[in-house]
């Protein structure tokens, strides 16, 4: 009988939260008396389907990290590295440090800074890359989006109103058969005019065969960005325990 695929998870805390305005980076930030950080590795490491997880922590906050682990005992971390400058090169630096990992290994790229999201969510992820070789969890749009477009006389104007129903919003993780992440990082990091706001992006744009499939995702499972996000997430984990959800974060 041949073993699965190994499933390797990154979680993604090389930023600095200029957003938060904090003294030190919001995945630091108590979120109900644990760092957001926190929240964020313990759901991996309660997911059967993964087998390992890296952290990338900005630099001077990586001991930081690794007491964190250390104390609650996450079994599953093999390292705490630095993250890059921009989350692409946190991305870059993540895959970089699975290079034992075999091709057809699976890579979970994390936001640090999602700490609500759901085992059922990751299984699924998991899931879907069975069949497919890169996957995001996307929520679709309540609101109407718009493009926008600099206007004859100054400000905005919108552009083009695009069919919401054809309109999703992205979140972590996204997932991917490591040997697809590493072509198209590749060529990502050798492009000079490379702009990328996640991964899938960029599989999207240097690997355009490949079908970058969706995994439907969970509104609660916010990106922690701005000041009273901390207070939102609070909330939100409150009711998903109060509610007895069987796949509330632990
Ligand atoms: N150089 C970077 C930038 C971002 N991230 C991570 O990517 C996730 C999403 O990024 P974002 O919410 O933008 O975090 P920050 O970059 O810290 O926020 P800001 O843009 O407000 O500085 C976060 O977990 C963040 O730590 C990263 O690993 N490395
Ligand atoms: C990856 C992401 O969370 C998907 O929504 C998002 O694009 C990260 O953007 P940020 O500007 O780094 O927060």
């Amino acid at each position: 009988m041949s073993a699965g695929p190994r499933v390797i998870a990154a979680v993604l805390a090389g930023g600095v939260g200029a957003r938060m305005g904090a003294p030190s980076p919001k995945q630091l930030l108590p979120l109900e008396g644990r760092p957001i950080i926190e929240h964020s590795i313990a759901a991996f490491e309660a997911s059967p389907e993964v087998d390992e997880i890296v952290v990338l922590m900005v630099e001077e906050y990586v001991g930081r990290v690794e007491d964190i682990v250390a104390e609650a005992g996450f079994g599953k971390v093999s390292r705490v590295l630095p993250g890059g400058a921009t989350r692409t090169d946190t991305s870059y630096a993540a895959l970089s440090a699975m290079a034992g990992a075999a091709d057809s290994d699976l890579a979970l790229l994390h936001d640090a800074a999602r700490p609500l999201v759901r085992p059922g969510t990751i299984a699924a992820c998991v899931a879907a890359l069975g069949s497919a070789g890169a996957v995001g969890v996307a929520v679709p749009s309540a609101d109407t989006v718009v493009r926008v477009a600099p206007g004859r006389t100054g400000g905005e104007v919108i552009a083009q109103t695009p069919d919401r129903s054809r309109l999703r919003r992205m979140q972590t993780p996204q997932g991917f058969r490591l040997g697809v992440a590493r072509r198209a990082y590749e060529l990502a990091m050798a492009d000079p005019s490379l702009v990328a706001t996640d991964d899938c992006g960029v599989v999207l744009r240097y690997l355009p065969e490949e079908e970058v499939r969706i995994v439907p995702g969970e509104e609660t499972n916010i990106k922690v960005t701005n000041p009273g996000d901390v207070e939102v997430a609070e909330t939100l984990l409150r009711r998903m325990r109060a509610h007895a959800d069987p796949g509330a974060p632990s």
